[in-house]
């Protein structure tokens, strides 16, 4: 049996689509969907690994990219999302009732990524967005229960999917957030 780590990425995944426009992503619940509007293609679409971010049911790992946050906006249900974590650098705003993470907010204007909004493009039936393009935080689902012995298996199948796996972000976004750290200190008075 093939080992399953997200159904919207083990079976290949859909192409990104040019000039695709966005669309809306919807929690799970039946009645009164939480419902957010993108305004635009995303980025950096990638499989997260973390405990924090959000998985469909059996899912090991997350899929999450980022879009602008003036393109984000909840069009329904707005007063059933709560931030799962106040403390946490991304303010994930879930639905109350079926859990789903709508968007992930950075409110630190100093965060390498602030301006920035995380979201689960799978919550849309729109296709196009964009695809994903690699691995982050891959040692990360050991903690959340996955066998240390079966992460050969696991690296091996991200890669066969094109999707590198790292244990953290990726170098070109590893390498954005040192650029900005180095900026920040070497700001000049
Ligand atoms: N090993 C940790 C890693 C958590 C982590 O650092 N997650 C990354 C990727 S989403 C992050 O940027 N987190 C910031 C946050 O959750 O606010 C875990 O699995 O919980
Ligand atoms: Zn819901
Ligand atoms: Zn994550």
């Amino acid at each position: 049996m093939s080992i399953k780590l997200h159904p919207s990425i083990d079976n290949g995944f859909i192409a990104t689509k040019e000039n695709f426009v966005g669309g809306v992503l919807s929690c799970k619940c039946d009645t009164n969907t939480v419902r957010v509007k993108l305004s635009g293609q995303t980025a950096h679409n990638h499989a997260c690994g973390c405990s924090k971010c959000w998985k469909p049911e059996g899912a090991v790992f997350s899929q999450i990219a980022v879009i602008s946050r003036d393109n984000v906006e909840v069009i329904a249900n707005a007063d059933k999302l709560v931030v799962v974590d106040q403390n946490a650098a991304i303010k994930r705003h879930a639905c109350k009732e079926c859990g789903v993470h709508m968007y992930g907010r950075i409110e630190d204007t100093n965060h390498p990524f602030h301006g920035l909004d995380f979201v689960h493009t799978e919550l849309s039936t729109d296709e196009g967005w964009s695809a994903p393009e690699f691995a982050a935080f891959v040692s990360s689902i050991i903690e959340t229960g996955t066998d240390p012995k079966d992460m050969d298996a696991i690296r091996a199948r991200l890669n066969e999917l094109g999707l590198k796996p790292y244990d953290c972000l990726s170098p070109t976004l590893m390498d954005a957030i040192a650029t900005h750290v180095y900026a920040q200190n070497h700001k000049s008075a």
